[in-house]
């Protein structure tokens, strides 16, 4: 396994420093390939980073930004992370950032999962930048201990998959571990002493099916970014 923490006190000092990193990433990407890809994830944690990011100097309008996962919800909806991406990353600089939802607006995931496909295979793969979250379960994108697909979230080549968590809301939408695992760069965002404690969990286990941010764990290099509140 190959976590390298890097812990902060605060949200916001974690912030400016992963803000900077991500940016410079994504400059070297644009001047690589003349594109950069951003797969960043919902929930509470990523708001203070989208804030910042939002105000960074980068030529936004070569930077393509989707989900890791979402919700199947429209975009207006409140649960919905493609409200939280337009709301808080895609103002400032980096309104000009080209953004591709994968919700379709079919009526199940299933349903959605080739329109979705074809939306995100005009970014720059693999993405150069893919930023996960976990949630207390050791959940990570939708690829949730609960969940029935959670092998085929393992063991797909596809890039996505529907989800259908029994103990979260809603059907999702989600990258495979696959898809994950091809990260240029990958990076785990966390707050609080329970996800840490999570994190501790997961490094110091073996089974992919209880907490299943171990399977990212177990076979990549994760850059993990922790704050402390
Ligand atoms: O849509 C989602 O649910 C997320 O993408 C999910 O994987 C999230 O990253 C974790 O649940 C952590 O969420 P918090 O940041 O709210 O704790």
């Amino acid at each position: 396994m190959t976590a390298h923490m890097h812990s902060f006190t605060s949200a916001q000092s974690l912030v400016s420093t992963f803000a900077d990193t991500l940016c410079a990433q994504l400059r070297e990407a644009i001047e690589q390939r003349g594109s950069a890809s951003l797969m960043v994830s919902g929930g509470s944690t990523p708001l203070p980073l989208f804030k910042t990011l939002s105000h960074a100097e980068l030529d936004w309008s070569k930077v393509t930004i989707s989900l890791v996962d979402e919700r199947w919800v429209p975009g207006d909806h409140a649960d919905a992370n493609d409200r939280l991406v337009r709301e808080h990353l895609l103002q400032n600089h980096a309104a000009k950032a080209n953004y591709l939802s994968p919700y379709t607006g079919d009526e199940t995931p299933e349903q959605g999962l080739s329109g979705a496909k074809e939306r995100l295979s005009s970014m720059a793969q693999p993405f150069d930048v893919v930023i996960l979250g976990m949630g207390g379960d050791g959940h990570t994108a939708s690829l949730f201990p609960c969940c029935d697909q959670l092998e085929q979230g393992f063991t797909t080549d596809e890039l996505l998959l529907a989800t259908h968590p029994t103990k979260a809301p809603h059907a999702r939408i989600s990258l495979s571990l696959k898809a994950i695992l091809a990260a240029r760069h990958l990076y785990l965002h966390i707050s609080g002493q329970g996800k840490k404690a999570v994190l501790d969990q997961a490094l110091a286990g073996s089974d992919p099916y209880e907490l299943p941010i171990r399977a990212v764990l177990q076979q990549a290099h994760v850059d993990v970014y922790w704050s402390e509140a």
